[in-house]
C-alpha cells in the first residue's frame, strides 16, 4: 500500500503500472520527480466501478431539525445544496479583497509574467479548498487575517451535518442508542439558539453536553462512519474532535479548520498572488455545479494552465443535482469536455485526482471500487485487479487520459489531496516548476514569432 502521506506515492505506482501495461516494460517514474505522464495507452476502454456499501443498523430517534425550517427538508442532497450557501451573504469577508466574481477582472489585460490559472473540475472536488492552500502559501497574512469569517460555515457544516446523517438513518432504518437519540433530541430544543438565518451562527453553552454525548456514543460514531462512506463533502469526525476548541470563547478558525470546511462556491472568484521571481498568477475558482458551469465560459480567455480536479474517493458519490450520476463520471465527462477543447489545446492540463485520503478509507472499509453489478463494464485488463489504491488511481489515470486526445502532451496527471497542506504544497510547487519549464518559453516564443 502506498505511503498515505506521500504526495507522489500512489500516482508513481498508478504511473508505472499503466506504462508497465503499455509497453510491457518497467519504467522509473521517480526520475521524473514532478510528474507522471506517458500514460497512454492502446485503444479505449470502459471501466466499471461501484460501492458495496457495509451498513451500520440501529433504532432511530423521534424526528430533531438542528437547522430550522428553512431550506431543509431533511433528504441528504436537499442538505447539500444548502449547505456552504447558506451563508454566503456573510461569508464573503472571508473570501478576501482580492477576489470578487466581477468579470471585468477576468477580461483584465493579459501582462507576459502574469500566469492565468483556471481551477476546474465537478462540485465538491476540492477546487476551493486547493485555492485556499494557494492563498497559505502565497498569501499567508491576508489568508490569516480573514480566518475568524469562517467560523459560522464551521458550525453549519457541523450541525448540518449531524442532521444528514440522523436522516439517512431515519432512511435506512438505522437503530441509534438511547443517548444518542436524547442528545438529538436536546440539541433539537435548542435549534432556535443554534441557527439564525442571515444572521451569526452561535452555539450555546449547552449545546457541548449533547454534542460530546454523540461524539463518544459509539453507536453515533459508527454511523457517521457508515454515511462518510458515501459523502466526502465534510469530514464530520474532524469538527466533532475539535469540540471544545470550538465551544471556546475565544475560538479562531485554525488553517485546517478552513480548509476542511464545505462552502459551495458560486460565480467566479479571482485572487491575484506573486510566487516569487518574475511570476504572478491570477488564479481562477470557479463553482463546479452545473449550473455554476455555464459561467465557465467566461473566464476561459488567454488561460496558461488548467488545474483540473478528478475527486478519486468520490466514485460510489451521487451528484447533487442528478441522483443517476457518479460524480467521478460527472468529472471524467467534464474533463473530456475541457481537454478537447480548442479553448485549452495550447493549456497546460494538470489533471489531479484528489480525496485519495477518501478512497483509501472506503477500501479499507471493504466498498468495491469495480464490481460486475454496475451498468458500466470494466476494461478486460483490470478485471481481475486487486482492489488496492494504486490499481484503482491506475485505471482512473488510463481512463481519464484517454479521453484527452491521442496526441494531446499538454496532460500531467498527479494525486493530490487538496485538504492536506503538505500534498497541496507540492502540487502548487509542480505547477510553479511547469510553468517556468514549459508554460513561460511557450510565451516567449510565440512572442518572438510574432516579433519576426
Ligand atoms: N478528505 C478529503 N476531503 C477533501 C479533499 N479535497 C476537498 N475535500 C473536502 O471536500 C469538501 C469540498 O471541497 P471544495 O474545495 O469546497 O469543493 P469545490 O470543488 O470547490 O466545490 P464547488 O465549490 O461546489 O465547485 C470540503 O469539505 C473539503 O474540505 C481531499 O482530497 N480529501
Ligand atoms: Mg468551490
Amino acid at each position: 500500500m502506498a505511503d498515505p502521506r506521500s504526495f507522489r506515492s500512489a500516482g508513481v505506482a498508478a504511473a508505472a503500472a499503466a506504462e508497465k501495461s503499455r509497453t510491457g516494460k518497467e519504467k522509473d517514474f521517480d526520475r521524473d520527480p514532478a510528474t507522471l505522464t506517458a500514460l497512454r495507452g492502446p485503444s479505449p476502454q470502459r471501466t466499471s466501478f461501484a460501492g458495496n456499501l457495509s451498513t451500520t443498523s440501529t433504532l432511530v430517534a423521534p424526528d430533531i431539525e438542528l437547522l430550522g425550517s428553512k431550506g431543509h427538508d431533511g433528504r441528504r442532497r436537499h442538505w447539500r445544496r444548502s449547505l456552504g450557501t447558506s451563508l454566503r451573504g456573510l461569508m464573503l469577508p472571508c473570501l478576501g479583497s482580492s477576489e470578487q466574481t466581477d468579470m471585468q477582472a477576468v477580461a483584465a489585460p493579459k501582462d507576459r509574467e502574469t500566469i492565468k490559472i483556471l481551477l476546474l473540475g465537478p462540485s465538491n472536488s476540492g477546487k476551493s479548498t486547493l485555492y485556499n492552500q494557494m492563498r497559505l502559501l502565497y498569501t499567508k497574512d491576508e489568508f490569516q487575517r480573514h480566518k475568524p469569517g469562517w467560523r459560522a460555515t464551521i458550525l453549519e457544516n457541523l450541525l448540518g451535518h449531524i442532521q444528514a446523517v440522523y436522516q439517512e438513518g431515519k432512511t435506512r432504518g438505522w437503530l441509534f442508542s438511547r443517548v444518542v437519540k436524547r442528545s438529538l433530541r436536546e440539541l433539537s430544543d435548542l435549534k432556535d439558539r443554534i441557527y439564525r438565518w442571515w444572521e451569526l451562527v452561535e452555539l450555546p453553552a449547552e449545546a457541548l453536553a449533547p454534542l460530546r454525548n454523540l461524539r463518544d456514543s459509539e453507536s453515533w460514531r459508527s454511523a457517521m462512519q457508515t454515511y462518510s462512506l458515501t459523502d466526502t463533502s465534510v469530514d464530520a469526525f474532524y469538527f466533532m474532535d475539535i469540540l471544545e476548541r470550538l465551544f471556546d470563547d475565544k475560538y479562531a478558525p485554525s488553517s485546517q479548520d478552513v480548509l476542511n470546511t464545505r462552502l459551495k462556491t458560486t460565480g467566479i472568484v479571482e485572487t491575484a498572488v506573486d510566487v516569487g521571481g518574475e511570476l504572478r498568477y491570477r488564479v481562477f475558482d470557479l463553482g463546479g455545479a452545473r449550473a455554476e458551469r455555464k459561467k465557465w465560459i467566461r473566464a476561459f480567455d488567454g488561460v496558461d494552465v488548467v488545474v483540473f480536479h478528478a475527486p478519486l474517493g468520490s466514485f460510489n458519490e451521487r451528484v447533487d443535482e442528478d441522483a443517476e450520476a457518479s460524480q467521478l463520471d460527472e468529472a471524467l465527462k467534464l474533463f473530456a469536455s475541457i481537454a478537447n477543447s480548442k479553448w485549452f489545446a495550447d493549456t497546460l492540463i494538470i489533471l489531479n485526482f484528489t480525496k485519495s485520503d477518501c478512497l483509501r478509507r472506503k477500501l479499507a472499509a471493504g466498498v468495491k471500487v469495480f464490481t460486475t453489478t454496475r451498468q458500466q463494464t470494466l476494461p478486460d485488463t483490470w478485471a481481475d485487479k486487486s482492489q488496492t489504491e494504486a490499481n484503482v488511481a491506475a485505471v482512473f489515470a488510463d481512463k481519464f487520459l484517454r479521453a484527452a486526445p491521442e496526441t494531446a502532451d499538454n496532460v500531467v496527471v498527479t494525486f493530490a489531496d487538496a485538504n492536506d497542506v503538505l500534498q497541496a504544497a507540492r502540487l502548487w510547487d509542480l505547477v510553479e516548476a511547469k510553468v517556468r519549464e514549459r508554460v513561460v518559453p511557450f510565451r516567449h516564443a510565440q512572442s518572438q514569432s510574432r516579433a519576426a
